[in-house]
C-alpha cells in the first residue's frame, strides 16, 4: 500500500472522489453507485479526463514499466491513506520513478510547491514547456507524457442497458460501448463497488491484464477497463445465454450427449489455448464457463489466474475446494497440473447436469476422502464409458507428473467428437 511518505510534497493533495463526482453517466445509469455531485466542491477539469497521460486508478506495479526514461510522466490517483484518494504525477527522476501529489489551494488553485494554476493540465503544461522541477529538492522535469493504452476506456463512453448478474465484487451489466468513430457495440461489464478493498481493486486490475493478452474463440474476450472512477469497470465480449452451470441446471434432463461433449471438447479447447500460454487458471468451473448467444463455451472469470509456471498460494482462502487438485489440498500448489484436475471436476458437472461434486459431503469430508482415501467421484449416469475413463484413468490422477495435460486432453475429447460425427 502507498503510504503518505512515498510522496514528494504531500501537503493536502486533492481528493479525487470527492472532486471527480460530476460523472453523469454513471449517475444515471449504475443503480446503486449514485452518489450527489457537490456543487461546492472544486472539481478535477474535464481537461483532465480526457488527457492522453491521465490514467486512472491504475496500481502502482503498472506504473513503473511505463516510465522508462528520466522524464517520462503520468497522472494518476490513487490511495495515499485508507479512504483517501489523491492525484499524483509519477515522474522517473535519475533512473527512479518518484511520485508527486498535486496539491490544491484554499481557492481552488493546483500546484505542486509553489507556482499555481487553474487547471491541472495547465499546471502540468506549465512544468513541462518551462522546463521547472515539479520539487525543489529533485530535478523532476516532466519531458514526456506516457499516453494510457487504447484500451483504458473512459466511463462516458459505456451506457448501462440492464443487470446481467452479480460477482463476488459488484455487478455485471449489459451496455453500449461508444468505440470513439460513432460505433457502439454491445459489451459486457463487470463493475467493482467502490467500497472494496484495495486489495479487490488489484485483484480485479490483474484479471482485466492477464484477459487482456488472450484471443480465442473459447476464451472471453476482455475489451478494455475504465479505471478513472468508481465502480472500476471491465468491458467485454457478451454471453448472452450467461452461465453454464445456470443452463445445466435449468435443462437438466434435456440436453443431449452430443451437447455435453461439444461443452467438454470446446472448454478443452479454450484451456488447451491457456496451458500453451502459460496460464494458470485457477478457478476452472461450470460456474466460471459462460455462453455465448450462439451456444459457444467460453472460459472466463480469470480473478484467480496467473501466469506463473507453479504458485504456491499459502492462503488457500475462500477457494472452492471441491475442485482442487490433491496436491492443492496437501500442499497448497496451483499448476497448469491442477487445472486439469479442475477441469476433471467441470467434465462432471456437465455430465451431470450442474450437480454439486460431492453431493452430501462437507468440503473438509470431500477433501479427507480425496487426498487420504485416494476417493474419486463415480462417473455420472449416462456419461459414455470413454468420459469415466478420461477422469479416473488419466485427470484424477494423485501424480500430477503423471496426471494428463490440457493439449492431450482436447485431442482425446476432440477424437470423441470425430467419432459422433
Ligand atoms: N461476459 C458476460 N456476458 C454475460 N453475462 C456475464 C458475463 N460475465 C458475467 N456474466 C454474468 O454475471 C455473473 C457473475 O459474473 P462472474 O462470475 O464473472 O463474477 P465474479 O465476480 O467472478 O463472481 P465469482 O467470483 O463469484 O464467480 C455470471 O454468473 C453471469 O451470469
Amino acid at each position: 500500500m502507498a503510504s503518505q511518505s512515498d510522496f514528494v510534497s504531500a501537503t493536502g493533495g486533492v481528493d479525487v472522489d470527492r472532486s471527480m463526482m460530476n460523472n453523469k453517466s454513471i449517475k444515471s445509469t449504475v443503480a446503486g453507485s449514485q452518489r450527489e455531485p457537490q456543487a461546492d466542491r472544486p472539481s478535477i477539469t474535464g481537461d483532465i479526463r480526457g488527457a492522453d497521460y491521465y490514467h486512472g486508478l491504475i496500481p502502482r506495479s503498472d506504473v513503473e514499466p511505463l516510465l522508462k526514461k528520466d522524464g517520462d510522466f503520468l497522472l494518476r490517483k490513487t490511495e495515499a491513506k485508507p479512504g483517501m484518494i489523491v492525484l499524483a504525477l509519477s515522474v522517473k527522476v535519475e533512473g527512479k520513478p518518484k511520485h508527486f501529489m498535486i496539491n490544491m489551494s484554499e481557492n481552488s488553485q493546483f500546484y505542486f510547491e509553489s507556482h499555481y494554476e487553474k487547471t491541472i493540465h495547465r499546471l502540468i503544461t506549465y512544468h513541462m514547456s518551462k522546463k521547472v522541477s515539479v520539487a525543489s529538492s529533485t530535478p523532476a522535469y516532466l519531458k514526456r507524457p506516457i499516453e494510457r493504452s487504447p484500451w483504458m476506456i473512459n466511463h462516458d463512453s459505456i451506457v448501462i442497458v440492464k443487470k446481467l448478474g452479480e460477482g463476488a465484487f459488484g455487478e455485471v451489466f449489459l451496455a453500449e460501448f461508444e468505440s470513439g468513430k460513432g460505433r457502439k457495440i454491445e459489451v459486457a461489464v463487470k463493475t467493482m463497488r467502490s467500497e472494496a478493498t484495495r486489495d479487490a481493486r488489484l485483484k480485479f486490475m490483474k484479471e482485466a491484464r492477464l484477459m487482456r493478452k488472450y484471443s480465442h474463440k473459447h476464451v472471453v474476450k476482455i475489451l478494455g477497463v475504465a479505471v478513472h472512477e468508481h465502480p472500476l469497470m471491465l468491458t467485454m465480449e457478451v454471453c448472452h445465454n450467461g452461465a453454464l452451470l445456470s443452463y445445466l441446471r435449468k435443462n437438466a434432463g434435456k440436453i443431449d450427449l452430443r451437447e455435453k461433449l461439444r461443452f467438454c471438447v470446446e472448454a478443452s479447447d479454450g484451456l488447451a489455448y491457456l496451458e500453451k500460454k502459460q496460464c494458470i487458471h485457477r478457478d476452472i468451473a461450470a460456474r466460471n464457463c459462460l455462453l455465448s448467444s450462439k451456444m459457444e463455451l467460453k472460459i472466463s472469470d480469470f480473478g484467480m489466474s496467473d501466469d506463473r509456471s507453479i504458485i504456491h498460494d499459502d492462503t488457500l482462502n475462500k477457494v472452492p475446494v471441491k475442485w482442487l487438485a490433491p496436491e492443492t489440498l496437501t500442499d497448497k500448489i496451483y499448476s497448469l497440473k491442477s487445472d486439469v484436475w479442475a477441469f476433471g471436476v467441470l467434465i462432471w458437472e456437465i455430465y451431470s447436469d450442474g450437480s454439486e461434486p460431492y453431493k452430501g459431503m462437507s468440503n473438509v469430508q470431500a477433501r479427507a476422502k480425496v487426498v487420504s482415501q485416494g476417493y474419486r467421484m463415480p462417473s455420472p449416469a449416462g456419461a459414455p464409458k470413454e468420459i469415466g475413463d478420461l477422469l479416473h484413468q488419466k485427470i484424477w490422477v494423485k501424480n500430477p507428473a503423471e496426471r494428463i495435460d490440457m493439449t492431450k486432453c482436447q485431442k482425446k475429447l476432440h477424437e470423441m467428437w470425430e467419432k459422433t460425427k
